[in-house]
């Protein structure tokens, strides 16, 4: 087990290596995402990418974040949190429950790929009127720039009586992150394999642990999925349909690489998530039928009138809570 002094350690560059050893993994000094001129001196790079774009906003971000809450203190908040919540329990009992993809409903206000979702927003009414209508889990959308969310969003629906594990949905490139999330209350956290080398993921991996925390862990394509299955104790994948590069969204996405690597993903006993681009009950039927056993929704729900009511719409019947 990491503690918090050895956390600081890690985060202040004095090595670990004993610690790290004892658990078999190799640690590098601190999680970075690549940037396309690293190495070149090259200081007017543009992104390639929005996935670019956001992962660099995130370093700016984060570390002025920690400029006003060190990683030690932001470790000891978490660790006065109440426990988090079992999602991947939450998820299997709701689909067992229901017969259908147990549902994670997205508390998005905005996205690149859209633009303004929801003019008028409140996430505590948003998420309230999700869980009254089914919703076994709920994401929400922490970044500020790109999405126009917050961790005020998290923490507030947290405290609002909600009972539902909480997704943090982030771009995490920093354990500071995670200690943050787990502070404001989220029960799992979104690792993205496009931007997390293994070795960031596999020491992410076990600080959510430690937290009590679920990982899901998202890819999009198939040498993020083998990636991802080579990594012991990953329990959550989430395939997303959309190209966080180039926004296209394709369900069949899911399909084919569940057709590709199902065998494998249920020997390990991994539950799998479906992500983006659902919009009628034939789509959530599709991707149920590739071997899902949980949906990740947000577009299709957070436009209309009243995103609770529109659960029924999307699955084409009530769920039961
Ligand atoms: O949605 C985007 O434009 C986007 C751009 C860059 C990185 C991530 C992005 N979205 C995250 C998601 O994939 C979705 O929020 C989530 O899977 C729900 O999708 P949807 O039901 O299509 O809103």
């Amino acid at each position: 087990m990491f503690n918090s002094e050895e956390v600081i350690q890690w985060e202040s560059g004095k090595t670990i290596n004993s610690i790290a050893a004892a658990q078999g993994i190799r640690i590098r000094r601190r999680c970075r995402p690549r940037y396309p001129s690293e190495g070149s001196g090259d200081d007017k790079a543009v992104p390639r990418n929005i996935l670019e774009q956001i992962v660099w906003d995130k370093e700016v971000e984060v570390s002025q974040r920690k400029a006003k809450k060190p990683l030690k203190s932001v470790v000891e908040s978490s660790e006065h949190a109440p426990p988090a919540r079992d999602f991947i329990g939450a998820l299997t009992a709701a689909h067992r429950r229901n017969g259908v993809p147990a549902l994670i409903a997205e508390v998005k206000k905005a996205s690149p790929s859209r633009g303004v979702l929801r003019e008028n927003f409140n996430p505590v009414e948003i998420a309230q009127a999700y869980e009254k209508n089914g919703a076994a889990c709920l994401s929400i959308l922490t970044d500020e720039k790109h999405f126009q969310g917050s961790f005020e969003n998290l923490e507030t629906v947290r405290n609002s009586g909600v009972q539902c594990p909480l997704l943090c949905k982030e771009f995490v490139i920093d354990i500071w992150q995670i200690y943050y999330a787990r502070s404001k209350g989220a029960d799992a956290i979104l690792l993205i394999a496009a931007v997390l080398p293994d070795l960031d993921m596999k020491y992410m991996l076990r600080i959510c642990k430690n937290l009590g925390m679920t990982a899901l862990i998202e890819v999009h394509d198939e040498k993020e999925l083998d990636r991802v299955l080579r990594i012991d104790g990953v329990e959550l994948i989430g395939i997303n349909n959309r190209s966080l590069e180039t926004f296209v969204v394709d369900t069949s996405n899911t399909r084919m690489l569940m057709e590709k690597r199902g065998d494998i993903i249920k020997e390990k006993g991994i539950l799998v998530v479906g992500e983006s681009g659902l919009f009628t009950p034939d789509d959530v039927a599709y991707v149920h039928s590739a071997g899902v056993s949980a949906v990740l929704v947000g577009e299709s729900l957070i436009k209309e009138e009243d995103p609770g009511r529109a659960i029924a719409g999307l699955f084409g019947k009530e769920l039961l809570s």
